[in-house]
């Protein structure tokens, strides 16, 4: 055995190249082994970024580069293998750049449907043929199984294919091929994606990542904090509505509203100029990206601060209405000082930053004016009324839950409630106990009940209920002591902004409480392929810290997609990918733009990096390719903590 410095200077150099490429602590392992058994991603807290999400489905998340090279390997130059990857991507668009500077399209298209056959054979060799039937594009069906599966029978096989691509190519219907093929191999590659949550919100097109699943092969999504605020905005939920709108204001996002939604926003603008016209608005500033628009920035700002100021009487409205939520901490409007512009918090006083209040009637602060009662009383309508809103809504439910267990492994956005001893957190609602599972079975009930409960307070309470979901310190989804949303907006005092997380946060590396976690659903600790998937808190990657918790048992893949995050984080998300070797947690590096994409056809826009590969012991130990497996696990991870600790710096 040859010893372990030889080892590690062994893989240095052949990892050497791929190590500064990536320029990061990231080692990309050469090849996934796929086996039979199915590849299921996970994503979560995608947040509205629809391009970056698009595109990290696109390429599988690494997937095909991958396959990409197990097929031609060093056949090819690595300028050509990505050159095919991004036809596979952006199949038209890469066809339109290739015609601008081709002579013989002729010949590029033979080339290029030899090549994605290729490619279409190796990504679907894992598969049973009826498998791969399923996942054909309805075009050109019967023509692609007859590329891609070689038929003993026939004799002549060259001749034969090469007559069926010269025929599609002379009719003039080598591009549509194209297109259906690459679609192919993008389905071949994920066989199953899970969504973790946080679909919705701060990006610009949440919308247009649902039409996106809503026509994806094989999904489920487990309903975020962000999601299900919309699903109460949608249901009519009216605090659900003002938080939706508030937040679309924050990010500069009313357009996905109105032109995503065709949610019309006008009532709520003609009211924000007219009562605060003359109010700068100062706390309402845009958040992320500038908005050039000098007229436009002002509007939003105003319509910020109109909704913020209707969401808070309209939440102590909720608060009051619903006692049993133990929210009247969070009731402000009635502990401020009109006069003196300051509001009292556990006892002690702060001056607002911001006192002018013009809609607010100090004796009466959560009653709306009569302008803001039509404003929201036509937001209901247009929000329950919006067909494309409720058509998003339903597939969520249909597609969606609160938590799920796929595979062995147990699927949630947030936590589950604990005390600080590390026990389940009894939660009452509506004068009955839950805790852990059946909280979240009891919750996910009125979720339903907010949408098709016939009993009018069955639904009410449904509705109020997403609400609670979305702030709740009890809310699984939310898993924080309160939301200093409030706070944030009029106070200068950090101390008041913080939000103290569920002791769940402190107990995520602890083996006996994610143990006691697993057994409340089903699962057993000690079995290798059980796990707990988490999205909800970034993960401060920048800072070191590791998505992989309690030693590989859980994993929390938040790895901010989110732009608004990646200051945090320092990458653009992670994709979790499963499949019968284990776990491999890829991230993805911050995504520019499609075209650039297109364009540079940099690796580092469309390759997913491998972070760290958790391999199930039981596996590897009983297979003589885990054992060489194995081995090189091991040499990776004295590979990353030699990177990790400086020592191989100087050699790079
Ligand atoms: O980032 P913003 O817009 O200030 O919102 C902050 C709020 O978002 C939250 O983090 C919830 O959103 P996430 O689920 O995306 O974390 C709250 O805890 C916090 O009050
Ligand atoms: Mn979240």
């Amino acid at each position: 055995m040859r010893n372990l410095e030889e080892r590690y200077l062994d893989r240095l150099s052949d990892l050497y190249p791929t190590i500064a490429a990536a320029s990061t602590e990231i080692i990309n392992l050469q090849a996934i082994l796929n086996l039979p058994k199915g590849t299921e991603h996970f994503i979560t807290d995608v947040h509205g970024e629809y391009e970056a999400f698009s595109h990290v489905l696109k390429n599988g998340s690494g997937s095909v580069r991958r396959k990409i090279n197990d097929v031609f390997g060093n056949t090819l130059s690595s300028r050509d293998k990505q050159s095919l990857a991004t036809l596979i991507y952006y199949p038209k668009d890469k066809i339109a750049q290739v015609k601008k500077t081709e002579s013989n399209m002729e010949d590029w298209y033979k080339i290029n449907l030899y090549r994605l056959i290729e490619v279409s054979k190796r990504a679907a060799s894992k598969y049973t043929r009826s498998k791969v039937r399923k996942a054909l594009p309805k075009d050109f069906a019967y023509v692609i199984e007859e590329l891609i599966t070689e038929r003993s029978e026939i004799n002549d096989k060259e001749s034969y294919y090469n007559e069926i691509i010269m025929t599609i190519i002379r009719i003039g219907r080598a591009e549509e091929f194209i297109i259906a093929i690459s679609s192919l191999i993008q389905r071949l590659v994920v066989d199953h994606l899970h969504i973790v949550g946080d679909i919705y919100d701060r990006g610009p097109g949440p919308h247009i990542i649902m039409d996106k699943l809503m026509s994806y092969h094989s999904l489920d999504i487990q309903w975020g904090n962000h999601d299900v605020v919309w699903m109460g905005a949608a249901a009519g939920q009216l605090a659900c509505i003002a938080n939706v709108i508030r937040i679309c204001a924050r990010y500069g996002n009313l357009d996905i509203l109105e032109d995503g939604y065709g949610i019309n926003l006008l009532p709520l603008a003609t009211f924000a100029l007219q009562v605060y016209g003359d109010d700068p608005c100062d706390c309402f500033k845009l958040k992320g990206s500038d908005n050039p628009n000098r007229a436009e920035m002002e509007l939003n700002m105003r319509m910020h601060k109109a909704i913020s100021i209707i969401q808070f009487k309209i939440e102590g409205q909720t608060i009051r209405r619903q006692p049993g939520f133990g929210l009247e901490e969070r009731a402000l409007l009635h502990r401020i000082d009109y006069e003196k512009g300051t509001i009292t918090l556990d006892g002690k006083e702060y001056k607002l930053l911001d006192t002018n209040f013009p809609t607010i009637d100090p004796k009466n602060p959560y009653q709306l004016s009569a302008d803001e009662e039509d404003v929201m009383e036509r937001l209901e309508r247009a929000f329950t009324g919006c067909e494309k809103l409720q058509e998003h809504m339903h597939f969520l439910l249909s597609k969606g839950s609160l938590y799920k267990v796929y595979n062995n492994n147990l699927l949630y956005h947030g936590c589950v409630p604990l005390n600080e001893d590390g026990t389940l957190k009894e939660v009452t609602l509506f004068s009955k106990k839950f805790k852990g599972k059946s909280l979240y079975d009891a919750l996910e009930r009125y979720v339903r009940k907010g949408f098709f409960a016939v009993n009018r307070e069955d639904c009410e309470n449904g509705k109020d209920i997403m609400w609670y979901i979305w702030l709740n310190p009890n809310s699984p989804l939310f898993g924080k002591d309160k939301m200093a949303t409030f706070e944030r907006y009029f106070l200068a005092e950090k101390e008041t902004h913080t939000e103290v997380k569920n002791p769940y946060y402190q107990y995520i590396e602890n083996e006996k409480v994610i143990a006691s976690i697993m057994k409340e659903f089903g699962l057993d600790f000690e079995s290798d392929d059980t796990h707990i998937i988490n999205g909800h808190v970034p993960v401060k990657r920048k800072n070191g810290e590791s998505p992989v918790k309690c030693n590989g048992k859980v994993m929390v893949i938040d790895g901010g997609f989110s732009k608004a995050y990646q200051r945090e984080t320092g990458i653009a998300g992670y994709t979790l990918i499963y499949n019968s070797y284990g776990l491999l947690l890829v991230a993805h590096e911050p995504f520019e733009s499609t075209e650039s994409a297109i364009e540079k056809e940099s690796d580092i826009h469309s390759e997913s990096m491998v972070i760290r590969r958790v391999v199930q012991r039981s596996l590897v130990e009983n297979t003589d390719v885990g054992k060489e497996l194995k081995e090189q696990i091991a040499d990776l991870e004295v590979l990353l903590a030699a990177y990790r600790s400086g020592e191989l710096k100087e050699k790079l």
